[in-house]
């Protein structure tokens, strides 16, 4: 496939006014919209992904103080919200999926089923997530919560790893339903078996870093390089302190957001 080709190599495979050059156009943009957002209270990334032509697009993991920055982007690009998706039940944030679903009707809020989290739809591992020509695959990818999910893009040579794995590091594992043992099996059997130049996006960031891949993280992750015995040791003395919003993002994140923001939502929503 060409589909995440670098253009530089499409264009020198098929040649520059070849009989083959629609295919290298192709290669380099083949009607897929990428954007990368972020919150900086909670180093979150959001990310819109569309297919400009159908104009259908996905968002995942939106955060409720962002919600109208979003949906005045997604409507400034012409495209229609089909899906706002979270990749887990965050425990640091409010997601703003539930807040997008009355800022832009007709999309729909998705989550893993076994978040035990409220959505129009819930995934189970294998599922696929289509938003115009293009699609993801949901592949579960437990350990830092049950419910975790890693959206894959064959086509584009992308993963959306949620807390599963962070650059250079990983989702916690000391509470909801935290277990090394199974977020090092799901790295290990889910991330690391994609192609090494897959590009990984994670739901943090906190040192500035935007992104990364397979093959890095193969190399220099200080957690997930090591057996699953250190991983486990490291895993078990990280003394991170508990997120500061965990008790007002969990009961939220379990209605999509919208339980303690009941008063914000209401509020927002008539002065529309
Ligand atoms: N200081 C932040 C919370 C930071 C944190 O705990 N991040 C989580 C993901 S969000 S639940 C995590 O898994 N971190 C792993 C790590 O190694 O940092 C706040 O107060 O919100």
């Amino acid at each position: 496939t060409l589909g995440c080709m670098k253009l530089a190599d499409a264009v020198t495979l098929l040649g520059k006014g070849g009989p083959f050059r629609h295919l290298a156009t192709m290669a380099r943009n083949n009607n897929f919209f990428f954007r990368q957002l972020f919150d900086s209270d909670s180093s979150t990334y959001t990310y819109l992904l569309g297919d400009t032509s159908s104009k259908e697009a996905v968002l995942i993991d939106p955060v409720i103080e962002h919600a109208e920055r979003d949906a005045t982007l997604i409507k400034d690009l012409g495209f229609k919200l089909v899906y706002s998706m979270n990749t887990h039940m965050h425990a640091d944030h409010i997601t703003g999926t539930g807040k997008l679903k009355s800022l832009l009707p007709g999309s729909k809020s998705v989550i893993g089923k076994a978040s035990g989290a409220k959505a129009d739809i819930h995934l189970v591992d294998g599922d696929i997530v289509k938003f115009g020509s293009h699609q993801l695959l949901a592949s579960a990818t437990p350990g830092h919560t049950n419910g975790c999910f890693t959206y894959i893009s064959h086509e584009q040579c992308m993963a959306f790893t949620g807390d599963a794995l962070l650059i250079r590091g990983c989702g916690r594992t000391d509470f909801q339903e935290g277990s090394s043992q199974t977020l090092y099996k799901s790295v290990h059997e889910r991330i690391f078996t994609l192609p090494d130049h897959f590009t990984l996006y994670p739901a943090h960031d906190y040192k500035g870093l935007t992104a990364t891949s397979v093959g890095e993280e193969k190399k220099y992750n200080p957690r997930l390089t090591k057996s699953l015995e250190e991983f486990v040791k490291i895993m078990d003395n990280l003394n991170l302190p508990y997120p500061r919003k965990i008790d007002e993002s969990i009961p939220a994140n379990r209605v999509c957001g919208l339980f303690l923001n009941k008063t914000l939502y209401i509020h927002n929503t008539l002065k529309r």
